[in-house]
């Protein structure tokens, strides 16, 4: 059950117009796990009156500790969390024949499949990600049992039951027609579980590994059930290579998604390292957005996202860790990683101005939350929104951070930012609920 909350002290989030706004000595009011009210604390009193809270305990939260915006992972893969940190020594297309597919196919046995999906959702949560938009693998039954580790947890999720028709090893491979069948099974599944905090998402794996015919049927799919859609694009040289061999029709990576329907407002694009102005300028006309995702791109060794291009062309962009290409669960690392992609790119480019730790904050919250088309329910700490945060604690015991006399609260955040671990995350909430620290009843 989601609890009603009063929590004094300072507050962190990004805006529509500020990527990172302080807010010290503010109150936040939550009831039925949305934010009724977010003030200055000399209003508490009035606020708690006008809002009827006077039966709830105010939290008051420390000088050394925070709250700020539950973190919003745009791209993992849950089924490969059994190989984060390990097998990164080849690129892409390699990496997926020898290491990736085989694991994958393994989530046919479901004892498997719940131990390692409970185990990726206490992860991410543990390390701060109330959001995450998930591959599962092909198989429907297993991919469901990921729902249910992320109800039984309490995250926030879209869990993708993976597609691929072709061009993929006979151990892990469907018919066209299974695959399609079988992802309308899986939707309905997910549906019918009327929880609002788990989502199905549609999830052809990427251009190569599906035809035409069967990215055609997806799109309709997603378009006669309003659903999300992910998939990954221009990663590698070499898969960019292979896809122009592949459909060599087509205008362009794009315009292959383009052309089947699955470029919408609400589809997430894993990666697009290589695309064109062209391509970014038909991702922004359909409303599509871009999961940037640091760490798999200097793990795998895939390229550098110019980041600020991508902003520039008003395409909206999120952070994904992209487990197990990127070997850390944690978004901290995403924000980390991502800032020195860009520091790379001004090293090189004398003119390039790089991201702050701002923008690679707005990322991992408001701008997660924009690319998977709810920022109308999560991101920040607007009024009416959902109450998805973090307490975090720069004192908290074994920590990693000192904080010294000169430093402000603002200093707390970017530390944090650059040094915070999981030990740092006191408390996690979901929709109100506190789903960090795990408590007997969960
Ligand atoms: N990083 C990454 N890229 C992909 N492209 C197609 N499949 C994958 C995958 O599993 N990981
Ligand atoms: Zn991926």
């Amino acid at each position: 059950m989601s609890q009603n909350l009063v929590i004094c002290g300072n507050f962190v989030h990004a805006t529509n117009t500020e990527y990172m706004i302080v807010k010290e000595g503010y109150c936040i009011g939550v009831k039925e796990g949305k934010i009724l009210f977010f003030e200055p604390k000399d209003r508490l009193e009035e606020c708690i009156k006008n809002h009827q809270l006077e039966a709830c305990e105010i939290i008051r939260l420390n000088p050394f500790q925070f709250l700020m915006p539950g973190m919003i992972d745009t791209h993992i893969h849950a089924s490969q969390y059994p190989n984060a940190g390990k097998g990164l020594d080849l690129g892409l297309l390699e990496w997926l024949n020898k290491y990736t597919f085989p694991t994958e196919s393994r989530f046919k046995d479901s004892q498997l499949a719940s131990d390692v999906y409970s185990k990726v959702v206490s992860n991410t949560l543990r390390n701060g990600t109330t959001t995450a938009c998930y591959f599962a693998t092909i198989h429907t039954d297993s991919s469901s049992l990921l729902c249910d580790q992320v109800a039984k947890h309490g995250q926030r999720a879209l869990v993708g039951k993976v597609n691929m028709d072709q061009n993929s090893p006979d151990f892990y491979v469907e018919k066209s027609d299974d695959s399609l069948a079988e992802t309308k099974r899986f939707v309905e599944d997910v549906l019918k579980r009327k929880n609002p905090r788990v989502q199905p998402v549609i999830t052809p794996r990427f251009a190569p590994s599906c035809t035409v015919g069967l990215m055609q049927e997806l799109g309709k799919l997603a378009k006669e059930n309003n659903l999300h859609i992910q998939t990954h694009i221009s990663e590698t040289l070499d898969e960019c290579e292979w896809v122009k061999a592949l459909f060599p029709e087509a205008k362009d990576y794009v315009d292959i998604y383009d052309q089947a329907g699955l470029l919408t407002s609400k589809t997430v694009l894993a990666h697009g390292i290589y695309l064109s102005g062209r391509e970014r300028k038909v991702i922004k006309e359909r409303g599509s957005s871009i999961s940037h995702c640091p760490n798999s791109n200097l793990s795998l060794r895939s390229g550098l996202l110019d980041v600020q291009q991508v902003l520039k062309d008003g395409v909206r962009i999120g952070l994904g860790t992209d487990v197990s290409g990127g070997y850390s669960p944690s978004l901290l690392d995403g924000i980390r990683t991502a800032i020195h992609v860009s520091n790379t790119l001004a090293i090189y480019n004398k003119e390039y101005k790089p991201i702050t730790h701002s923008e690679a904050f707005m990322m991992a919250t408001l701008g997660g939350a924009k690319a998977l088309a709810m920022e109308d329910t999560i991101g920040n700490f607007e009024v009416g929104k959902e109450f998805d945060a973090l307490t975090v604690n720069i004192n908290a015991p074994g920590s990693h951070i000192d904080g010294f006399d000169d430093d402000g609260v603002s200093d707390y955040i970017q530390k944090f930012l650059y040094l915070g671990d999981s030990r740092n995350i006191e408390e996690v909430y979901v929709a109100g609920k506190k789903v960090i620290p795990v408590t007997d009843a969960q």
